[in-house]
């Protein structure tokens, strides 16, 4: 059995491997050596038991067998049709005079075949539809995990902005009016619009778009679809993204970088309730929920002449703002243990642990990113190993000896996601010392880091040598010796 040319092209499966139940031949051979060039695994059965004993051991992707084996093995028939349905693509291998048992095997589901001896560019072929149909399974399933870890659904925090989102979300999900969000990157209007649809019981899907797309040409076909004339006459339908999203909601992300003459069409769109793909000639009736979103002051961009004002009115007929994380630090709490568990699920890693000096760094920090920064941080925490202290003082190369004062507040702290309580290590001063209290003794922890020279330490903590004797003194004739008294 030699290659041609459909098998020299045919992609290596690899990752695939394949079982072959045959009786002694001598078409066996070839048949074996033209496996082995598409796949790492190839192993052989010569009996019912054998293949048997081979499957319980190890998974097959394909199974090629020969139908002459169901003769002496009736049972065999039985046991592929099962792993048919379960696992394994199953291939006959006929004889022209073997049709009879093909014809009994087609009765259980098996229909695939080749005729025997094989002829490589047919099994070449069938081969490629098997495992393209397989790839294709498996790229699903890794797009639907790839899918789940991003789109979640479940807005998280406690915050009085965050509960009045909520409130906006059951209020206008029913509704079919065009919804507005506005927000800084990152903040969760994605998260939102997801969330307005999730409750409108809209039977169509939910489809985002994103309008930074660079030519007019290329957005206009993306959303409302093309019709292309082929040269043989016959038409070809791409389907835009208005015609999936029928039934359901489109999401306009960053809606403000539209070309103004798709801010015409859709201004159309949403008077009409129509879409006109390019190059068709009807309009064709459809029923979306129109969800934009920008963390642009489209006002502005009104009056710059970048924005169509009728549209802005049409899109905003109900608005949600989304506050910056800054503004809402209490969701913190609820955020942190809430993407610390879905991340280290993800990643199939355990739990970290972190101390007050973590927890005090997060609820500190400003995030300009918004929560997905703080998703970024808490990955990259977990992925490395590295607590958010360390991988704050690593990013910002600050010298792990240096020391760092922080005074936690545990009456506020986020909590643990443990579902034991963590053994929190106290980092900072307990919330009962006096602030004067406190500088004495980061004063002092200062003045010993440097070997008590105190010239040193002072301008560590940016103040003069003076300062910093005065400090001493004061000290010194107040007697204040209560600092360790707790
Ligand atoms: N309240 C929240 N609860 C849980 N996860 C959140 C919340 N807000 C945002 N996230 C998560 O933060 C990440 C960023 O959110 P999202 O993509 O919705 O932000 P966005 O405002 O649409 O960003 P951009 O403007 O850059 O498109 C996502 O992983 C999202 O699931």
């Amino acid at each position: 059995m030699s290659l041609g040319t459909e098998t020299k092209h045919l992609p290596l499966y690899h990752a695939f491997s394949v079982l072959v139940i045959h009786g002694e031949s001598d078409e066996l051979g070839g048949l074996l050596r033209t496996l082995d060039t598409w796949f790492t695994t190839v192993d052989c059965a010569e009996t019912c038991l054998q293949a048997r004993k081979q499957a319980h051991q190890n998974h097959y992707d394909l199974v090629l067998v020969d139908v002459g084996l169901f003769t002496s093995e009736p049972s065999l028939l039985e046991e592929l049709s099962h792993w048919h349905q379960n696992r394994s693509d199953v291939l006959l291998l006929v004889h022209q005079n073997e049709l009879d048992l093909a014809i009994a095997a087609f009765r259980h589901g098996l229909f695939d075949f080749v005729l025997n001896p094989v002829h490589p560019e047919q099994m070449a072929h069938t081969v490629r539809r098997f495992m393209d149909k397989r790839l294709k399974e498996r790229r699903l399933c890794a797009l639907q995990r790839d899918f789940s870890r991003h789109s979640s659904t479940q807005m998280i925090g406690q915050s009085e902005k965050t509960k009045l989102l909520r409130q906006h979300i059951e209020q206008y999900a029913p509704s079919k009016a065009s919804v507005m969000i506005e927000g800084q990157p990152g903040t969760g209007k994605e998260l939102i619009a997801r969330e307005l649809h999730e409750h409108s019981h809209r039977i169509g899907p939910f489809v985002p778009f994103s309008c930074t797309k660079s030519s007019p040409e290329t957005i206009e076909k993306d959303l409302f679809g093309e019709v292309i004339t082929l040269e043989n006459g016959s038409r070809k339908f791409n389907e835009g993204v208005f015609k999936v999203a029928n039934g359901g909601t489109i999401y306009l992300d960053e809606v403000a970088h539209l070309p103004m003459r798709i801010q015409e069409l859709l201004l159309s769109m949403l008077e009409e309730r129509t879409i006109k793909p390019v190059g068709a000639k009807y309009e064709f009736p459809i029923d979306v929920r129109v969800i934009a979103a920008t963390n642009q002051n489209l006002n502005v961009l009104v009056q710059q002449g970048k924005f169509r004002s009728d549209l802005l009115y049409r899109l905003s007929v109900l608005k949600i703002e989304v506050a910056p994380l800054k503004e809402r630090k209490t969701d913190l709490k609820e955020l942190v243990p809430f993407l610390a568990n879905r991340l280290c699920h993800d990643l199939c890693l355990p739990l970290p642990r972190w101390t007050d000096e973590d927890i005090a760094i997060i609820r500190d920090y400003e995030w300009p990113g918004n929560v997905r920064e703080l998703r970024n941080l808490i990955e990259n925490c977990i992925l490395l190993g590295k607590s958010p202290s360390e991988y704050w003082r690593n990013r910002n190369h600050i010298n792990s000896g240096t020391p760092i004062t922080v005074t936690v507040s545990h009456g506020n702290q986020i909590p643990y996601y443990d579902e034991k309580p963590a053994q929190v290590k106290q980092e900072g001063y307990p919330n009962s010392w006096t602030l004067r209290k406190v500088e004495r003794c980061h004063i002092e922890q200062v003045v010993l880091f440097h070997d008590g020279n105190k010239s040193a330490a002072a301008r560590a903590l940016a103040v003069s040598r003076k300062t910093l004797e005065r400090k001493y003194k004061e000290w010194d004739s107040s007697d204040d010796d209560s600092r360790y008294t707790e």
